[in-house]
């Protein structure tokens, strides 16, 4: 990646999962030694909390709060961003998060498109998108665009027409979609100091062909000094072993798909992985049993040596 500019947010972000106890409460304590995982094991430098990933949506605001709050201090010195997703289905909600992240030192935040009601035109999500970044007008603001999941299909370029005008904080999009053409589109719109962020991991190499200047995914939580190896034979021109990382990446992601792979499964995963204390997801995502993570964690094993 180039280097960062303005702090603009470049390289590999990962979306973190939330630690709960075995109870199903938010564990803070499993936070600190996450961060330190991440930046010792994986050479991972930003996250982004609280995100689909770490299942924001089944978390109650003052959890949320709570979690940015330890994220952020416990990333501090040691993380180079932490991006806090504040999206909900309430503007009020949201709102209320863009002014805590805000005030406990986020570097950023991201919002999703509300998927309850959902804006029937780029214009109606744009407005809700600026109604959030005016209370934290300060704070960075990403637009999180991640179709196949809030079931919103409006092209993420069309967010982006003039966007400064509205939200003056703009600095980019983390694109959790396939549409590479929407993708491009995005990129060639963009300003140099905004970021272009990548999100579906088994296709990042296309993603950097296409001008990404990072990527945010779950599977950096432990494929991140592999992620980054493929980043960096994209950068010196060695697309030859770019495409042999991403496609044991896809290998895996293959094989965990076709026994499951959800929320649930990836969370064991990394528990196994890591040897962290994530704990389960929480309801309505279900518990992956531990014998099926231990059969991806060995797929694993056998396409990626220890980082
Ligand atoms: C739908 C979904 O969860 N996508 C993931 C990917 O990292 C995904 O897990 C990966 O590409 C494997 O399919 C991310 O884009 C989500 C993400 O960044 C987040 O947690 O906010």
């Amino acid at each position: 990646m180039a280097p960062a500019v303005n702090n603009k947010l470049t390289g590999l972000v990962a979306a973190t999962f939330t630690p709960f106890t075995t109870q199903g409460e938010i564990n803070l304590s499993e936070i600190g030694p996450y961060i330190d995982y991440l930046k010792e094991k994986q050479g991972v430098n930003s996250i982004f909390v609280n995100g689909t990933t770490g299942e924001s949506m089944s978390l109650s605001v003052a959890e949320r709060r709570d979690l940015a709050e330890e994220w952020c201090r416990k990333a501090k010195g040691k993380m180079d961003q932490v991006i806090v997703h504040v999206g909900c289905m309430s503007l009020k909600d949201s709102q209320e998060l863009a002014r805590h992240a805000a005030q406990i030192g986020a570097d950023g935040i991201a919002v999703i498109s509300p998927s309850f009601f959902k804006p029937s035109t780029a214009d109606a999500l744009r407005t809700f998108l600026h109604e959030v970044s005016s209370v934290a007008p300060n704070l960075p603001f990403f637009y999180y665009h991640i179709p196949s999941v809030t079931g919103v299909n409006i092209l993420a370029r069309d967010i982006l027409e003039d966007v400064w005008e509205l939200i003056p904080s703009f600095k980019g999009v983390k694109f959790s979609g396939s549409d590479l053409m929407d993708f491009g589109q995005c990129v060639s719109y963009c300003q140099t100091h905004w970021s272009v962020l990548y999100g579906v991991d088994e296709q990042l190499l296309a993603a950097l062909v296409m001008g990404a200047d990072g990527a945010v995914g779950s599977t950096y939580n432990y494929l991140g000094c592999h992620a980054s190896e493929l980043m960096s034979a994209f950068e010196k021109g060695n697309i030859v072993q770019a495409r042999t990382i991403q496609f044991k990446m896809q290998e895996l992601l293959s094989y965990a798909k076709k026994l499951g792979f959800d929320l649930g499964v990836n969370k064991q995963l990394m528990n196994e992985l890591s040897g962290l204390c994530l704990g389960p997801p929480r309801l309505p995502v279900m518990q992956c049993p531990m014998s099926e993570a231990l059969t991806i964690a060995k797929k694993y094993r056998s396409l990626f040596t220890e980082c």
